[in-house]
């Protein structure tokens, strides 16, 4: 018979346990590409904002551009605030499947800083955002 001893002894341990991620491909994030349900990738991160639409300050027609795709270059030019990136963890619901992640934009912008023989201060600045325009797109 097996001991579960473990288990009774700590009724919580589940919420201990590791969470599962979810993982999706960008096919699956392209379905959701509407008010009535809208997903966006941030640097490989996916986030399901149907609900927070209607409330973002920066209005829901610059997500719904968005909608189903990813929208890191567009997050990050627009200069978000440690507070609106805090926010984001309510509505991540995983992120992209190994196979179609990108780099990260760390890397890519410390890799073209170096390029570019610049000291890498801010990858908002309107130089870089093109030069990531460039490479994603
Ligand atoms: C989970 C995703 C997102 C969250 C939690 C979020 C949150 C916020 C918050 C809190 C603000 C108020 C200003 C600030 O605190 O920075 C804001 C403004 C804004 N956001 Fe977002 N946002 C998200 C996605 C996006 C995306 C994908 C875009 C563009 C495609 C975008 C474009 C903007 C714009 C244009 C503003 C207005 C900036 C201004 O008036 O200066 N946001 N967002």
């Amino acid at each position: 018979m097996k001991d579960v001893s473990l288990v009774e002894a700590e009724p919580d341990f589940e919420t201990k346990l590791a969470p599962v991620v979810h993982r999706f491909t960008l096919e699956d994030v392209s379905f959701h590409s509407d008010a009535s349900s809208c997903w966006i990738v941030i640097a490989d991160k996916v986030y399901d904002v149907t609900e927070f639409l209607h409330t973002h300050p920066g209005g829901e027609e610059i997500i719904l551009e968005n909608a189903g795709s990813d929208a890191t270059i567009s997050f990050q030019s627009k200069g978000h605030s440690a507070s609106a990136v805090d926010m984001m963890a309510k509505y991540c619901i995983g992120e992209l499947v190994q196979a179609t992640k990108r780099l990260s934009l760390k890397t890519v912008s410390v890799a073209i800083c170096r390029n570019l023989d610049m000291e890498c201060k801010s990858p908002s600045s309107r130089l870089t955002t093109s030069y990531f325009t460039t490479i994603f797109c």
